[in-house]
């Protein structure tokens, strides 16, 4: 027997509530529209999730915000979720080829040479992702050679020295969580075109890792659903199928049935083949779903007493050879009442990582950290680490990872809207695509396309 509710008729449904869908649903409610927001998981959020370990606050996705990602910045302002910025006082540290350095800025002192060819490398990829036009991959000169190249391929043929490709083997494991051999070079060129440089990028003091949030990034998801009232989100209810017959469409959950002029989707790009749509989205659209992966990365979190490594003028940001955390940041709360680090694991050490027990990866990630800011590092009062492709709804990040040969055929179905469907999510941003502020921007962009469909719609009935 059939004991669903008859469907409601509403004028928008919005699916997922990451940033993004919470970001759409906030800007269309304010322009009048009845929406609702279908979210497959137990919570919003997303890929911002956080958790309170021992005193400690930690965010397990998303976490910090830069200059430039001013989006984010508005909304979580708006909803009254505070900054800090992030703790950059004293040496960095790397440990590489077996010994422990200290160094200052962002590329580690691998020595005068390495760090002239690291520079090199640096230049030469920042000079080749002003070719690629933010939003438009395609109309990038030599769009199609570049995309048939890998990144790793590229720096072997702009002959990379070893300590040079590992270099940025970490950034990319940390950036899109997979190898630079598996990834299309024109993505990564993109991508770096759509933060505004490598600089932007990769830096804490004036880059994307300048600043945290007080209260954690989950807080403005939280706050963001909250403030579009009772009723207005749908937990564990992910779409299952949507039926577009005319202007309408039928959204269908395992308990809840929509009828709405428009849909929103802001589910990641990877999650889009789990929703039948009808009629077809079509053979490259269907394909992007296949083609666009998410990247592998995990977090692992360690809270001590103190942040011991300030005492030791160290700014518990690392790079490690070695891992499995290949970058650590120090996440300590704005008081450095508890110390805390951070992390990154990403593409192949966090595969290995991510299948080992829990038991064995706190081990693993405490004596990486112990190697770098010493034996005090193995003994915390909490642990806790986060392995995003074991979330069923997410299964990967931060980010989509396709390889080569598989932007150009797909890219411009990421965003174009299929009959009442309009696509969301931080994959279609043209600005920080990746980021949590990427995923705001693509969602008031989302949004706004449905406000001028709807109101369109509107002014053809009336007449
Ligand atoms: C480890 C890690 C570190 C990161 N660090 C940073 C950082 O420091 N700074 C930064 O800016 N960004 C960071 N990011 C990236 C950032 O978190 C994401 O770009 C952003 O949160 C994505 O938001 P979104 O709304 O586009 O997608 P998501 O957050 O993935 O939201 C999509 C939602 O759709 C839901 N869903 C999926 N399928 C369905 C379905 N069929 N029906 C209904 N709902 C469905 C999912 O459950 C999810 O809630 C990080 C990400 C990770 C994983």
């Amino acid at each position: 027997m059939n004991t669903k509710a008859p469907a409601k008729t509403v004028d928008v449904v919005v699916v997922g509530a990451g940033l993004s869908g919470l970001a759409a649903a906030r800007t269309l409610q304010k322009a009048g529209l009845d929406v609702h927001v279908i979210e497959a998981a137990d919570r919003v959020g997303g890929r911002v999730r956080s958790a309170n370990v021992a005193g400690a606050h930690l965010d397990l996705g998303g976490t910090f915000v830069g200059p430039t990602q001013d989006r984010i910045i508005a909304l979580s302002e708006e909803v009254g979720v505070k900054r800090f910025a992030t703790y950059v006082e004293g040496g960095n540290l790397m440990h590489w080829g077996g010994t422990r350095r200290s160094y200052r800025g962002t590329i580690p002192s691998i020595g005068p040479i390495a760090l002239v060819d690291a520079g090199r490398i640096q230049s030469a990829l920042d000079k080749l992702s002003r070719s690629v036009p933010p939003g438009r991959p395609w109309d990038a000169p030599n769009a199609q050679e570049l995309d048939a190249q890998s990144l790793g391929s590229w720096m072997r043929a702009h002959r990379a020295t070893a300590s040079t490709y590992e270099i940025f083997a970490i950034a990319s494991r940390a950036t899109w969580g997979c190898e630079p051999d598996e990834l299309s070079l024109l993505h990564a060129l993109h991508y770096i075109a759509m933060a505004g440089g490598l600089d932007l990028l990769l830096d804490t003091k004036n880059g994307a890792q300048e600043e945290h949030f007080v209260e954690g990034t989950h807080e403005i998801a939280a706050r963001v659903a909250a403030e579009l009232g009772e009723g207005r989100v749908h937990l564990s209810q992910p779409a299952l199928s949507i039926d577009q017959t005319g202007d309408v469409a039928l959204v269908r959950t395992p308990d809840l049935e929509f009828l709405a002029r428009r849909v929103v989707i802001a589910v990641p790009v990877w999650m889009r083949q789990r929703i039948k749509v009808t009629p077809s989205l079509g053979p490259d659209a269907v394909a992007l779903g296949q083609r666009w992966p998410g990247g592998v990365l995990s977090k692992a979190y360690a809270v001590y007493d103190r942040p011991f490594w300030r005492d030791f003028g160290l700014s518990g940001q690392a790079v490690s050879d070695r891992g499995p955390a290949v970058i650590t940041f120090d996440a300590s709360p704005e008081d450095g009442s508890v110390g805390v680090l951070l992390g990154f694991i990403g593409g192949k050490q966090a595969r290995m990582w991510d299948s080992l027990p829990e038991d064995e990866r706190r081990l693993r990630a405490l004596n990486g950290f112990a190697e770098l800011f010493g034996e005090q590092a193995r003994h915390p009062r909490g642990y806790l680490d986060q392995r995003w492709v074991t979330e069923e709804w997410v299964g990967g990040g931060p980010c989509a990872a396709p390889a080569p040969g598989h932007v150009l055929p797909y890219a411009k179905t990421l965003i174009e809207p299929q009959h009442l469907i309009h696509w969301a999510g931080t994959e279609t941003a043209d600005q920080w695509s990746g980021f949590m502020d990427g995923a705001v921007r693509a969602g008031e962009r989302a949004a706004a396309e449905v406000i001028a469909a709807v109101s369109n719609a509107s002014i053809t009935d009336k007449n």
